[in-house]
């Protein structure tokens, strides 16, 4: 039976989602607070964590790296209000396998729960769920993963938290000559500074408490193959004197043993900050970034991915029919114009998210705006004043605006629009290819 441990302060709602999750089978405990449920961790694994955001003594993301620093690796899933939506992709940056927005559906909330507890398997897949897009960022992404996978460089990845840097990681393994070997993806956020270096290099039983057996490092494991860090930045600094010196020499170490192991692996990480900051603050080695940086690799943010945007939204649909059992062939028009304006912050994984919850909330053949959630709206109308101190931000997101709107005031005659936004044709064009505008 499924372990599950909640922590919310609200009471009534805690106890809305408990009753929820055992009528479903799941066994739950509940905690009110950090403070308690740091008790109970201490005292017991769980198979899953839900964790609510804002509590009074903390929040989600503390809960989250309570956790990860006690090794457990269980899924946690942050659960937050959609002014919090920001944070929550941090979380998934930091190691949270999820989130979900409040008010929160049951139906939604069993999805999300299913898909964490079943997430490894998915990874595993072959690349059927993926599509590539069309746009010009995108013949461009793939024109380099191309020319880089033949090589045996290191590939940073950096791009925004969702824009599908794992996705790419894994289509550059494929396309090299170490296809036929392993594939082997570590989240570096998930892992405390202590597993880091066991994960990556294994140990020797006794080499530290809790090592009770010998372990294979991720390093050995990957021989012949690729290995993908996610989340590069959090690794410490320790770890990172280890792992430069796995790629200098091609040898590694585990911990606790005398014994040095050849390997061959290729190294493709990813992050989403700036790593020269890190570099700057004293954070990242160096030498280290440039070790891994012999290639780079920039995933573009939904937002600047023009009409991949609708690709992507179609392709998802499909996706969630097949998996929810539904019938969607339409997205109404105003739902359409939400989804378009929206800026999507947490990119592929955030767009996929809510069109797997508009799917399930439309049992007919067309999803309508009520399927999607309110706060998408509020978003769109705070936008300009969220980024306030971004002009070019605030421009972009009342550009984008006005073009939308303008076009659906002249039933997408683009002549008429372009002359009535006193701009070309030709620059009209172009900044709807830009903000994803059909
Ligand atoms: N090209 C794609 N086609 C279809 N789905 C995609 C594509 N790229 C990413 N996704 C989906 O978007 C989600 C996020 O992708 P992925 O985990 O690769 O992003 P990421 O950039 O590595 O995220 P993070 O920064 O949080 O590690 C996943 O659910 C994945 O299935």
């Amino acid at each position: 039976m499924v372990n599950v441990l909640i922590i919310e302060d609200d009471a009534t709602f805690a106890q809305i989602i408990e009753g929820f999750l055992l009528k479903n089978g799941f066994t739950v405990t509940l905690a009110t607070s950090l403070h308690q449920a740091y008790k109970i961790v201490e005292q017991q694994e769980f198979d899953l964590l839900l964790f609510d955001y804002r509590l009074p003594d903390g929040t989600g993301i503390d809960a989250l790296n309570h956790v990860r620093q006690k090794g457990q690796k269980s899924p946690v899933i942050i659960m937050t209000s959609f002014n919090d939506v920001r944070t929550a992709v941090k979380s998934i940056q930091l190691g949270a396998i999820d989130y979900i927005t409040k008010p929160i559906n049951p139906d939604e909330l069993l999805m999300v729960i299913n898909n964490s507890l079943h997430k490894k398997e998915d990874t595993d897949l072959s690349n059927a769920d993926f599509i590539k897009g069309k746009s010009a960022v995108a013949d461009k992404l793939y024109e380099h993963i191309n020319l880089v996978a033949s090589t045996d460089m290191s590939v940073l990845i950096q791009g925004e938290s969702g824009t599908g840097k794992e996705f790419a990681a894994k289509t550059l393994h494929l396309q090299s000559k170490r296809a036929k070997k392993p594939f082997i993806a570590i989240d570096c956020g998930a892992l405390s500074k202590e597993l880091a270096a066991s994960e990556l290099f294994g140990h020797i039983k006794g080499s530290f408490t809790g090592a009770v057996n010998d372990k294979k490092g991720q390093f050995e494991v990957a021989n012949g193959g690729t290995l993908f860090l996610d989340e590069i930045g959090n690794l410490s600094y320790e770890v990172q004197v280890k792992l430069l010196r796995a790629l200098q020499e091609r040898i590694i170490q585990p911990i606790g043993s005398n014994k040095q192991t050849k390997v061959d692996v290729r190294i493709v990480t990813a992050t989403n900050d700036d790593l020269t900051n890190s570099i700057k603050n004293g954070d990242f080695r160096e030498d280290l970034y440039h070790r891994l940086n012999e290639f780079k690799i920039q995933l573009p943010p939904l937002r600047e991915r023009g009409k991949d945007l609708e690709l992507f939204i179609n392709h998802f649909v499909q996706l969630s029919n097949t998996e929810l059992g539904r019938n969607v062939q339409e997205i109404d028009a105003a739902a359409k114009d939400l989804l378009i304006k929206y800026d999507w912050p947490g990119n592929l994984r955030e767009l996929k998210n809510v069109i797997k919850r508009m799917v399930l909330l439309s049992p007919n053949s067309i999803a309508t705006i009520d399927a999607l959630p309110e706060e998408m709206m509020i978003a769109i109308n705070a936008l300009p004043k969220s980024n306030q101190s971004d002009l070019k931000a605030i421009n972009e997101v009342n550009e984008k605006a006005l073009i939308a709107d303008t076009l659906l005031k002249v039933r997408g005659n683009k002549s008429k629009a372009a002359k009535l936004l006193n701009i070309d044709r030709k620059t009209l064009y172009s900044k709807m290819e830009r903000y994803g505008i059909e």
